[in-house]
């Protein structure tokens, strides 16, 4: 969604202007425990800080407890223990200015099928008791390219288009934060990179962005810091460049012409590893040495090259070894 000239910004300050205790995160998490009736824990002591004005994604596994933390945040699941604040109010001690704070766009599509995208959001804004003059309903549809539907019945439009409603719904109330609970699925490349770009529009005009997703090429693209979870705990939780340096790892097999006792070492190697008698498993990080250094180390240990393979660590791999140590 392309952003229009002289487009008013969409996020206006929360109605409560200044938390009392002011907190420097847009949501603050610690010692956060869920236990499910009937024994399952999804989430165990979890500290986590999302830092305010950022695109933050949270990534992890099927299960690995995204959407228990997104509920809580929306106040659809208990905790069993510890604190949460948004925006600096405590879920517990300021509900309401808390609930008043966010915007979340759950994973499921849910609204009533028989409304039209300008009573869905007037009928939000009503819920959240803005005044009728205080309504953003126009500004939002044409947002979300929904002007041209807005009197259409919700069931009529596409997947996508009940997908830029959701988002437009969890705008009504001009919150600082918005949550996208898996907003791409099932939404196709063209529609994705769309709301990309409304996601993308919103932050830059002030409102914090948490999204949880399994496209990591995505949170790679967006996000400004990940946090992984698995198995409900915090594993990882870093800036994307400082994530995305781990996997600057890069690993050549090298099989050289004669059999070796041992591996020989070189300045320019992080790890190298012997299989068998003849092939070398050499790791070097890709943004300091280049595969042909590697192999000149190789060939100045007096080794000839008969073989070579690499593999290269994306994202993925970084995500893949990290929840499997978890
Ligand atoms: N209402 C519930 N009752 C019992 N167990 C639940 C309930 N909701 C979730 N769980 C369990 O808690 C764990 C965490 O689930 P959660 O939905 O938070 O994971 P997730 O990371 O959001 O996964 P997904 O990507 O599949 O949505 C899972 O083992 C799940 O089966």
């Amino acid at each position: 969604m392309a952003g229009r000239p002289g487009h008013p910004p969409l996020h206006r300050s929360p109605a409560a202007a200044m938390p009392p205790a002011m907190s420097d995160a847009a949501i603050s998490i610690r010692g956060l425990s869920k236990i499910y009736k009937g024994g399952k824990q999804a989430l165990f002591d979890v500290d986590l800080d999302i830092p305010r004005g950022q695109i933050f994604g949270l990534l992890g596994p099927n299960g690995a407890g995204k959407s228990t933390t997104i509920n809580i945040l929306a106040g659809l699941v208990n905790k069993t223990a510890g604190q949460v604040s948004i925006w600096g109010f405590d879920i517990d001690k300021d509900p309401r200015n808390a609930k008043a704070s966010i915007g979340i766009v759950p994973q499921e599509i849910v609204f009533d099928p028989f409304f039209t995208p300008r009573e869905t959001l007037d009928n939000q804004a009503g819920f959240y008791g803005i005044p009728k003059n205080k309504r953003l309903t126009d500004e939002l549809l044409r947002a979300v390219h929904l002007d041209d539907k807005a009197d259409a019945y919700a069931r009529s439009l596409s997947g996508g288009m009940k997908r830029r409603l959701l988002v437009a719904k969890a705008m009504v109330h001009s919150p600082p934060v918005l949550v996208l609970d898996e907003p791409t699925a099932g939404v196709d490349v063209e529609l994705r990179q769309q709301l990309w770009e409304y996601v993308r529009e919103l932050n830059a005009s002030g409102v914090t962005v948490v999204l949880t997703t399994h496209y990591l090429e995505e949170a790679e693209e967006l996000c400004d810091r990940i946090a992984i979870i698995n198995h409900g705990r915090v594993i990882a939780n870093e800036p994307t460049r400082e994530l995305v340096g781990k996997a600057q790892e890069k690993a050549v097999s090298v099989t050289v012409d004669r059999d070796l006792d041992k591996a020989p070492d070189a300045i320019c190697f992080d790890k190298v590893e012997l299989k068998g008698s003849r092939t070398l498993v050499i790791t070097y990080s890709k943004d300091k040495v280049n595969a042909g250094e590697v192999l000149a180390a190789v060939q100045k240990n007096g080794l000839g090259i008969v073989d070579v393979s690499t593999q290269e660590a994306d994202l993925e791999d970084v995500f893949l070894a990290l929840t499997r140590a978890g």
